[in-house]
């Protein structure tokens, strides 16, 4: 157990397996109102260029702060929300701009669990009809097939014996996002999109909650993409992580590099904050991370800075940083960042 009572997972080296999910180029902008004034149609840039691969098996976190775009990004990836621009493919088929009757067959095998179960879960539904709904849509069987598979998924997700009739209100936090789990585990999903899945717990349950993550992941070879701001809880579960701001992507590496050597400041700075976590695997004499406090506020993403998006509140900016634009890309020691000066190549 760490102090924050989470369970480490070691997940070893990254799965190597088949690209599950790609996203190429994907941007998600939100018009705004024309000005009156200059008549210029302004947009927010929420996902701006954003560009990711998930692998098989894998478990890739996305952080960032608050409104850099990382549930829209979410969102993106299974569909929920139609693009911008770019392209999504998941499973080898492009989905980006299905139909919504071709998009149908694909919808089982990518499912978004939501960060608050009390807001995600309907609170007029008995928790045996929420969980019932995915497979009623996509038509699993007859009534006594539904509800054992129902039974079977409250089952699987440590509510053996929790009364099926009963509604949301009724259950714990904790029970209610594992309802929230059993639902979007009832199609049998290949990934798993789970946005801020833990925030709305208490600490000690969301340690149980990130565990139910990890078993479900190795008994049904599940995909995730982990969404947080908590870097504590995101190295717990990730494989690799992305982090995120202002609508894009500024580094992705494997979990332990990132934590070790982060190459973007951004990433850098984001780590400062978080306080070492004692897991008991850090040396006694391991240095301690000195604190980098940012300067400045998150630019709004409706008027992004030109060239880095960083830059207005990076201590190493230079000259360059404002007049280009640092694309992602891989360094000599095996991580993704865009940077054009990067703490670590
Ligand atoms: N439907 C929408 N219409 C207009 N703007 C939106 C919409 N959804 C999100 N945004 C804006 O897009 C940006 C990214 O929001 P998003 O919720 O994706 O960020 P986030 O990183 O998930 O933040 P949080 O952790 O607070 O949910 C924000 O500036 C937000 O205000």
């Amino acid at each position: 157990m760490t102090a924050q009572g989470i369970v480490a997972v070691d997940k070893g080296a990254p799965p190597g397996g088949d690209v599950l999910l790609r996203a190429s180029d994907v941007t998600k902008h939100y018009p705004l109102r024309a000005d009156t004034l200059s008549r210029r149609r302004r947009v927010l840039r929420a996902v701006d260029g954003v560009s990711l691969e998930v692998r098989t098996g894998e478990t890739l976190g996305i952080v960032g702060e608050s409104g850099c775009g990382k549930s829209t990004l979410g969102r993106c990836l299974v569909r929920l929300t139609e693009l911008t621009g770019g392209r999504v493919e998941f499973d080898g088929q492009d989905i980006t701009t299905l139909s919504a009757r071709r998009l149908r067959p694909v919808r089982p095998g990518m499912q978004l669990v939501f960060q608050d179960p009390q807001a995600s879960l309907n609170p007029r539904r008995r928790a045996g009809d929420i969980v019932a709904e995915p497979l009623l849509v996509h038509r699993y069987g007859d009534a006594a097939a539904v509800r054992r598979r129902v039974a079977e998924l409250f089952d699987v997700v440590g509510l053996a014996g929790a009364h099926l009739d009963r509604y949301p209100h009724e259950f714990s936090g904790g029970q209610r996002q594992r309802i929230g789990i059993a639902r979007a585990l009832a199609t049998a999903p290949k990934l798993i999109v789970a946005d801020e899945p833990v925030s709305a717990l208490d600490v000690s349950i969301q340690a149980q909650v990130l565990n139910l993550f990890a078993d479900l992941q190795e008994e049904f070879a599940l995909t995730y993409v982990f969404i947080a701001h908590d870097l504590g809880v995101v190295r717990h579960v990730s494989d690799r992580i992305a982090v995120m701001y202002l609508g894009e992507i500024v580094e992705l590496a494997e979990t332990e590099a990132l934590y070790e050597a982060p190459a973007h400041p951004y990433t850098q700075a984001l780590l400062s904050a978080v306080p070492d976590i004692d897991d008991g695997t850090q040396a006694a004499d391991a240095p301690r991370r000195e604190r980098i406090v940012l300067t400045g506020e998150v630019p709004n993403p409706v008027d992004k800075p030109t060239g880095c998006p960083f830059r207005t509140r990076c201590p190493y900016a230079r000259e360059r940083c404002a007049l280009e634009r640092p694309r992602l890309t891989l360094t000599a020691s095996g991580r993704h960042t865009a940077c054009h000066y990067p703490l670590t190549v």
